[in-house]
């Protein structure tokens, strides 16, 4: 391995988290788009609330960490992926490697549609698709699983998948975040894990959605259950593999995001739980909850294919329409559903 930098792009919760994890094994660039913030963390060696470990070197410069890091970490919310790609495709070459850490969707709707337009999943598209859209950058890979930043700076035990279609990217991965407290697993089906990180944060608005409505375990027993088949459902028709929704970044990540307050999207659903609007629940939060865009997406895709995401289309009515939480989870209970397992 070289004795190049790493870079993470993106210096909010987890791009700082990740940080922390790779200086474990590297000299590590973060990237912050703000000076202000740069300096700051600079001098008072923290960001986003976390202790910056000393080999950390944060820096303004796009230019800088393309140039002197090999291996970068994208880790910016989905809704500035694509600008971040756009900004930084002039300093890329053939030769870098990217593992993302979004857990998000871009949707691309045609400025000019034609008459007979449908949207379908060919609008709909992962972080590394826009990496390989948007710059030169062949060797693509994400991480994802049951990676809460806050516990991860903590310095828990946790573990992550590294999936990529490249086993090069995905041993590189290893190499470098490997280590005493973090293992590393490795999987081929890069859309399937992506997908896994998209789909969960859904599940976990619900979740949180029933705990702010005071209900027990028995009901999130039902939910990640009937959670993890609608996810199955949608990441199947999206292109993803089953195989991967029953592992780590699949059940592993469901299960830490659907039972925990340090999950941003959790925090919201029990905002909304306890009776908060969307709007409200939105402007108490400070961090990014990847889940109401994914609804969003999710919602218009589905309608648009004929598809019923039960969960979800649920979701979608108590968030952006009329319908209360109580009448969401009433809906669902009353809804005629038997098969148990029904995807394999
Ligand atoms: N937090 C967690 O536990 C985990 C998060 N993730 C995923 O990681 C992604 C990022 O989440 P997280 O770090 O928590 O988010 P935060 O809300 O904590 O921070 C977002 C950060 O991204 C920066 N940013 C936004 N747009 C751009 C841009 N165009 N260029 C450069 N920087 C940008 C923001 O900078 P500024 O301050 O200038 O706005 C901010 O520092 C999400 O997709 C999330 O789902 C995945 C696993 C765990
Ligand atoms: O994906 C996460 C943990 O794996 C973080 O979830 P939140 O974005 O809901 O905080």
């Amino acid at each position: 391995m070289s004795n190049k930098p790493v870079g993470v792009v993106g210096a909010g919760s987890f791009g700082t988290a990740v940080a922390n994890l790779l200086a474990r094994n590297s000299d590590v660039l973060l990237y912050a788009r703000n000076a202000d913030t740069v300096n700051e963390m600079a001098t008072k060696r923290l960001s986003a609330g976390q202790q910056l470990h000393e080999r950390v070197t944060p820096t303004n410069s796009l230019e800088e960490i393309a140039t002197k890091c090999n291996v970068l970490f994208p880790v910016v919310p989905s809704s500035g992926f694509r600008d971040l790609m756009v900004s930084m495709s002039q300093y890329l070459r053939p030769y870098h490697m990217m593992i993302h850490g979004t857990k998000g969707l871009d949707l691309r709707i045609p400025e000019e549609k034609p008459h007979d337009f449908v949207l379908s999943q060919d609008h709909v598209f992962t972080m590394s698709e826009i990496i390989k859209q948007e710059t030169v950058v062949v060797r693509v890979g994400c991480l994802a699983g049951p990676n809460l930043a806050s516990e991860l700076s903590s310095g828990d035990p946790a573990a992550t998948v590294i999936a990529s279609p490249f086993n090069e990217v995905i041993e590189q991965g290893k190499t470098l975040l490997r280590s005493e407290n973090f293992q590393v697993y490795g999987n081929a089906d890069l859309r399937g894990v992506e997908l896994c990180g998209v789909l969960k944060n859904i599940i976990a608005v619900a979740s949180g959605i029933l705990a702010g409505l005071g209900l027990g375990e028995n009901s999130r027993g039902l939910l990640v259950s009937r959670g993890l088949v609608e996810m199955i459902y949608l990441g199947k028709a999206l292109g993803g593999e089953i195989s991967s929704f029953i592992g780590l970044a699949g059940i592993g990540d469901l299960v830490a995001t659907t039972s925990s307050a340090s999950s941003r999207n959790y925090t919201l659903g029990q905002k909304i739980g306890k009776g908060a609007t969307l709007e409200q629940a939105l402007g108490e939060m400070e961090e990014v909850a990847e889940g109401i865009n994914t609804i969003r997406i999710i919602h218009q895709l589905a309608e648009s294919q004929g598809i019923k995401p039960l969960i979800t289309e649920t979701l979608y009515k108590i968030l952006y329409e009329d319908m209360t939480a109580e009448k969401g989870v009433n809906y669902l209970m009353r809804y005629p559903s038997n098969i148990d397992i029904d995807f394999i």
